[in-house]
């Protein structure tokens, strides 16, 4: 071994000494693994450059701003360097962007941190017109927004410049639609355009090819607006020679308001105006002004445009729609923990126990003895509670039915759910997010004359008594045959869902397509729908949250699961009362609805007992979801007997809406188990046989195809041979407020007009002011198809 060392050791001329065994085996070592060693410690040299490149880097990018910051405002607040590093941000980001194949710029973000609160404001009106209209109308305009900018300035403490109006004819687009506008004293600009409609050329179509051929310039940034704080657009048009959007009215309001939407990375701060310059324009724009008002006193204050319109992130732009808000149905979560949790669902031994769960509207987490209100009698102690039984008496645990860290409280605010309180939620339907946008609206549209757009979908109470299959939410949802929970007071929650809605709404402003007009409309909520999720009744103060509603004349649809008949028996006035009629017999409910009540059957039937009795007090209706190959087949003889039991003024019968959940799944439903609309038509037109057999009088009155929904009607609304199903609603809070909750009328006493053409059964029930589309927005033509197909076409 030292031989070969020796020889070849290179390193024994340069030390010029004689190397013992030690110093040979490192040699050897060097020589066997030089390559590994050499690999190592390039390695190691390299990580040292990184750690000490970075560290340099690092230490003045945080440390310079801070000494910067305390030095120039030695109190500590942090508006001056606010105002620095903004002033510098945003000089760069001034001015055309000329980058290569540029993306949509994002600015929410960015530009939130950046508002700088120290550059005025200017609102600049551009308007175009052919017969001199408009403008006259932009000249009054600009004379008020004079006066409204001294207005929003004392408000918001912001400095607005004088607004200035510009005629598109005149202007140069360059200056104005490339970047924004400059100004003298750097201002922020605020953009509205009132454009009439023209069909022939006009400046508009000069405009909306600049507009246009700015986005696509591949020059210049997709959206080179964006530094603007918003945009609106108020279209004039004449509904005599176009009525409708589809055949032309109003169209070049909607196209410059696209344009303007890519052009601003989605700065819609309102959506676009209409007014028909020979009847109700004058309204419209009055309506859009002030909304627009709003929203510009809005972003002054904040420099965003608010939730859910881009410009403070989380923009809603998507057609998709979610399917699992198909319905209004009584949708279940399931609290794995709760509903497992055998001691706490045992029934309450004493009614006084309520009076300690009632939270204080202050927020207090316990004793209601504050208010001195007593707890309700409204509570359903089960028929096999062990109260005879004697027990250590043990102060009750009581938990709130779905704490905010809950799994629950996380899986249904991800869901869309506003959780209010402890039990009570609210969320905007998908019917309502499409009656905004001129998309339709629900079923109670054709059959009640219900405005989706003003409709208000929750319920005081998260937790049910029945885990039914066809609930497309199972498995997280609290459930239980009494309430064991904290008790929240009506007040607070009636708050808390009105603002929770409202908040929702505000978040549709930006959404392409939403009408300005029914925006405004939204802002005033006129219906109520408690069948949300869960079971509103089981709430101890239903009759007060009714009261509340009704005090603001908010219409109230009820439904219960018709499990729960001492709470039904004291419920005072409702606009309308449902009792969901899932199976028509003791076994096919028990299978279907899988209630967690033994007495499930009496309780059912109890219900029915008691509707029929509130038949001539309340409009009653049974709600019949069908489920194909669980309470559709030969059932019709069963419904009809229990139609024959109950007498409801109304019976609505519904295809079930398949989700596809796993849930869904694990309870045996796919697919097929949703009904044809034809076979709902041929099931609908059995149980009328067989009503008509009984001697009932009932009829097909109403249909809307697209919910796979039809109404039959008691002939005690059949008025001249006329269907009357629609609701006066002003009538019913005349007679409310004339008798009270617990005076005299009958559903005819508000009985509204026929019910219409369109949604009469037959004639397929879809909104004739709305058009039906598609995901993408592509209009769907309404083919309904009520009889069997032949065999050979399946
Ligand atoms: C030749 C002509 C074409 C028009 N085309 C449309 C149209 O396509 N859609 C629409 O809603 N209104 C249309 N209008 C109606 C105008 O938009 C409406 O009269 C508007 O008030 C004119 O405003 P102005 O006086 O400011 O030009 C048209 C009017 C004219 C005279
Ligand atoms: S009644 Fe109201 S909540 Fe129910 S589907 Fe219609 S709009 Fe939505």
């Amino acid at each position: 071994m030292s031989a070969v060392c020796e020889k070849t050791d290179p390193l024994q001329g340069v030390f010029g000494v004689h190397h013992g065994t030690k110093f040979d085996d490192i040699v050897e070592l060097w020589h066997g693994h030089r390559t590994p060693i050499i690999f190592c410690a390039l390695i190691v040299l390299v990580a040292i450059r990184f750690y000490i490149h970075n560290v340099e880097d690092a230490e003045p990018l945080k440390s310079i701003p801070k000494q910067f910051e305390t030095k120039v405002i030695p109190d500590g607040t942090s508006k001056q360097s606010d105002i620095d590093v903004s002033e510098k941000t945003t000089a760069k980001s001034n001015g055309p962007r000329r980058i290569k194949g540029g993306v949509t710029k994002k600015p929410a973000t960015e530009e939130k941190d950046q508002y700088d609160k120290s550059r005025p404001i200017k609102i600049m009106v551009f308007f175009s017109s052919v017969t001199t209209k408009t403008e006259k109308i932009a000249q009054q305009y600009l004379s008020s927004l004079e006066r409204s900018v001294d207005q929003l300035s004392r408000e918001t403490e912001r400095q607005f410049l004088k607004p200035e109006l510009h005629d598109l004819a005149d202007i140069d687009f360059e200056d104005f639609f490339v970047s924004p506008a400059k100004t003298a004293d750097n201002a922020y600009l605020f953009y509205l355009f009132l454009i009439p409609s023209y069909n022939i050329d006009t400046i508009n179509d000069t405009l909306l090819q600049h507009l246009e051929e700015t986005h696509h310039d591949f020059r210049i940034d997709t959206a080179p607006l964006a530094p603007l704080l918003g945009y609106s657009v108020f279209g004039f048009g004449d509904r005599e020679g176009w009525p409708d959007e589809a055949e032309g009215y109003c169209f070049q309001a909607k196209e410059v308001d696209k344009w303007m939407s890519k052009l601003t990375g989605r700065k819609r701060a309102y959506p676009v105006g209409m007014g028909d310059m020979k009847s109700d324009h004058a309204d419209r724009f009055q309506e859009w002004t002030l909304g627009v008002q709003e929203v510009i006193g809005h972003v002054a204050r904040t420099g965003t445009l608010g939730e859910g319109v881009t410009g403070s992130g989380d923009a809603m732009e998507s057609d998709a729609e979610d399917v699992a808000e198909e319905d209004d149905g009584e949708v279940l979560f399931e609290d794995d923990a709760s509903s497992d949790d055998k001691e706490s669902s045992r029934p309450l031994d004493d009614v006084e126990d309520l009076g300690r769960m009632i939270r204080p509207s202050n927020g207090g987490r316990t004793a209601n003895a504050a208010n001195g209100k007593k707890a309700p009698l409204a509570v359903d102690f089960t028929s096999y509670g062990s109260s005879t039984k004697k027990r250590t008496p043990v102060a009750p645990v009581i938990k709130e039915m779905v704490a905010k860290n809950s799994p629950t409280y996380a899986a249904l605010t991800k869901q869309g759910y506003t959780i209010v309180g402890s039990h009570s939620g609210v969320k905007i339907c998908r019917w309502t997010k499409s009656a905004l946008r001129g998309r339709g609206s629900c079923y109670k549209y054709s059959l009640y004359g219900i405005n989706s757009h003003q409709c208000m979908e929750t319920t005081p109470s998260l937790s049910c008594s029945n885990k039914c299959v066809f609930c497309w939410r199972h498995g997280t949802n609290p459930v239980g045959t009494t309430w064991r929970w904290v008790v929240d007071p009506p007040d607070m929650i009636f708050a808390g869902v009105k603002e929770g809605h409202y908040k929702k709404i505000k978040m549709m402003r930006g959404v392409p397509g939403v009408r300005a007009e029914r925006y405004a409309e939204a802002l005033k909520i006129r219906h109520c729908a408690l069948s949300l999720v869960g079971e509103p009744i089981f709430y101890p103060h239903i009759n007060e949250f009714l009261a509340m509603l009704h005090a603001e004349r908010i219409s109230s649809f009820l439904v219960c699961n018709a499990q729960h008949p001492d709470q039904l028996a004291a419920l005072k006035a409702v606009t309308q009362l449902y009792v969901s009629i899932d199976a028509s017999n003791k076994d096919s409910l028990r299978k279907i609805d899988r209630p967690l009540h033994r007495d499930f059957w009496e309780r059912f039937q109890r219900c029915l007992d008691i509707l029929r009795e509130k038949r001539f007090r309340h409009r009653t209706v049974f709600r019949l979801t069908l489920v194909k190959g669980f309470n559709v087949e030969d059932e019709a003889e069963g419904y009809a007997q229990l139609v024959e039991r109950g007498l409801p003024c109304f019976v609505e019968v519904k295809g079930v809406t398949y989700c596809g959940t796993s849930t869904s799944s694990n309870a045996g439903l796919s697919m097929s188990n949703v009904p044809f609309y034809w076979e709902v038509c041929e099931f609908v037109r059995a149980l009328e046989r067989k009503l008509k057999d009984k001697g009932l009088p009932y009829g097909i009155a109403a249909e809307h195809a697209h919910s796979c929904c039809i109404l039959l009607a008691s002939e005690r609304f059949l008025v001249d041979g006329k269907w009357h199903t629609h609701i006066d609603y002003k009538r019913f809070f005349e007679l409310l407020e004339e008798r009270g909750p617990d005076g005299e009328w009958t559903p005819e006493d508000y009985m509204g007009e026929p019910t219409p053409e369109w949604a009469l059964w037959g004639n397929g029930g879809f909104d004739p002011r709305d058009d039906r589309v598609d995901r993408k927005g592509r209009k769907i033509e309404n083919v309904v198809v009520r009889e069997a197909p032949p065999p050979e076409s399946w």
